[in-house]
């Protein structure tokens, strides 16, 4: 599961609504009341990996239905827009409140969205960039409205993801041989 993060008005379900239909939704901004998903399944590196995302809503008002989808969510995109300083600025409470209530390991990734009104940009890329580097997350700009790095930032999630339960699995295989051999031996040197 893949849930998307951050301020009203940000862009989160043009985001998905890019990468699930590549298409952008213009006209009337409606505000996500309190959580939506979609599936899509994506092919990375010839295997498939079947992403559950999750569009929460970013008003204050829907926070506590959200607090409670963080546990069972394996990445998060975090969104600002911009050309908002306000919901850059809300990137720091945004992380204190994903420490709080999302898995320790969850894999995160910071995006910056609408880079594609440069006469309203407010927030430089260094900015997004320096923030990232302190909270060592992974960064990109986005635009979902002409579909700028969407495909790659979900991509990436889910090159993660993939690795993440291959390793996972792998080291399964490696405890339950270990766990075979060891009461393997323990039976036989108890045999009467
Ligand atoms: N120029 C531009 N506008 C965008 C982009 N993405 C979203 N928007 C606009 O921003 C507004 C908000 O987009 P939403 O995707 O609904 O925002 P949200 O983050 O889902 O908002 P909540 O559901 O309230 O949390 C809409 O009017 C969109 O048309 C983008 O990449 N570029």
């Amino acid at each position: 599961q893949v849930m998307l993060v951050g301020d009203s008005g940000v862009g989160k379900t043009c985001l998905l609504v890019r990468f699930k239909d590549g298409a952008f939704l213009a006209g009337t901004f409606i505000s996500t009341v309190g959580i939506d998903f979609r599936n899509k399944v994506l092919d990375v590196d010839g295997m498939k990996v079947k992403l559950q995302i999750w569009d929460t809503a970013g008003q204050e008002r829907f926070r506590s239905v959200t607090h409670a989808y963080y546990r069972d969510a394996h990445a998060l995109l975090l969104l600002y827009d911009v050309t908002n300083k306000a919901s850059f600025d809300n990137i720091q409470a945004w992380l204190t409140e994903i420490q709080e209530y999302a898995q320790h390991d969850v894999v995160l990734m910071l995006l910056g969205n609408k880079v594609d009104s440069a006469q309203e940009r407010v927030v430089k890329r260094e900015d997004g960039e320096k923030l990232a580097k302190e909270y060592g997350l992974p960064f990109m700009e986005t635009s979902a409205k002409m579909g700028l790095n969407v495909d790659l930032a979900f991509t990436a999630i889910a090159k993660e993801l993939k690795q993440r339960s291959m390793k996972s699995t792998s080291e399964l295989h490696f405890q339950l041989h270990d766990y075979v051999k060891r009461e393997g031996r323990r039976a036989s040197c108890c045999r009467p």
